[in-house]
């Protein structure tokens, strides 16, 4: 269940909660359990996959991954909040959750807003032009037309997709795994959210484009949304956000100010 107002009743209960701030996104005791069909002996073949599908048979070896454990905080507006953690250790199946792509097994996440994931996988279409890609995208995230035209040449501008030439009137398949996923930001960072989540995205651009990326964050931020930001540079974490969250095997070590956590975290992982 999502609502704003049980955001507002639940802030003003929880023990700590700070009434002065406004809060928006609180994850409670939740829980995120992933399925997998499949057991050994060859079960996770597409040959026994279609032969599932064609007797629709319940799977014999149904697997589960255990990707989030208990974990709560509460998230306000105006704060940017880092996510680490070593590799599987359930920060992207956090953001999903919060997003609302998953559901909770147990427990519950409360959104004030509409919380927008921007991963580097967010979906574009391939064969459409820059151009058109960045009004589906627009379109999509909910802005107006004319809203998409006034901010259409700034977004072109911050993906630096023209620099080199005219890209942006090419499909996006002539495009390098950097442009695309510079495009992908760009669009993204062209709304104003109410709770905007990034997955890595600042490590597929170039280090200018970083740098831009990271002072857009900065701006978004004073613009009174929350922000989330999951990456491996802790360098990205400690220039963007000021919390930081730290997951280990779907657990939260920690929660703190980003210096204390990183500060922890680089003598425990030795980064
Ligand atoms: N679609 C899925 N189906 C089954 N298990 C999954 C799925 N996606 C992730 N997992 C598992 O959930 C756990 C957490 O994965 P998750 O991607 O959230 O970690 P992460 O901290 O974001 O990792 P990384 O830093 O490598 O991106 C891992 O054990 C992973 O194998």
């Amino acid at each position: 269940m999502r609502s704003g107002t049980a955001v507002a009743e639940q802030s003003e209960s929880r023990p700590g909660g700070d009434a002065t701030r406004v809060p928006t996104v609180i994850a409670d005791e939740l829980h995120i359990v992933y399925r997998v069909n499949g057991g050994p002996r060859g079960k996770g073949s597409a040959t026994a996959a279609l032969n599932r599908l064609i007797r629709r048979k319940a799977p014999a070896g149904m697997r589960e991954v255990h990707a989030v454990k208990g974990v709560s905080f509460t998230a306000y507006r105006g704060e940017a909040i880092g996510l680490i953690g070593s590799n599987g250790s359930g920060k992207s199946t956090l953001l999903k959750a919060v997003a609302g792509l998953l559901p909770a097994e147990r427990g519950k996440v409360y959104t004030d807003g509409q919380p927008s994931l921007l991963g580097v996988n967010a979906a574009l279409m391939n064969d459409l032009t820059g151009e058109r890609n960045v009004i589906l995208g627009g379109l999509a995230m909910g802005m107006t037309r004319e809203q998409i035209r006034s901010r259409y040449q700034s977004i072109v501008d911050f993906s630096g997709i023209n620099e080199k030439g005219d890209f942006i009137t090419l499909p996006m398949r002539t495009y390098s795994s950097g442009m695309a996923a510079r495009l992908r930001f760009s669009i993204a960072a062209a709304k104003d959210h109410d709770v905007l989540m990034i997955d890595e995205a600042l490590a597929t651009g170039d280090r200018k484009f970083q740098k831009r990326s990271e002072a857009r964050i900065r701006e978004l931020r004073k613009e009174a949304g929350t922000v989330f930001l999951v990456s491996h540079n802790n360098k990205s974490i400690r220039d963007t956000c000021e919390r930081t969250l730290w997951l280990e095997r779907g657990e939260l070590v920690m929660d703190g100010s980003t210096d204390e956590v990183l500060k922890a975290y680089e003598k425990e992982t030795g980064k």
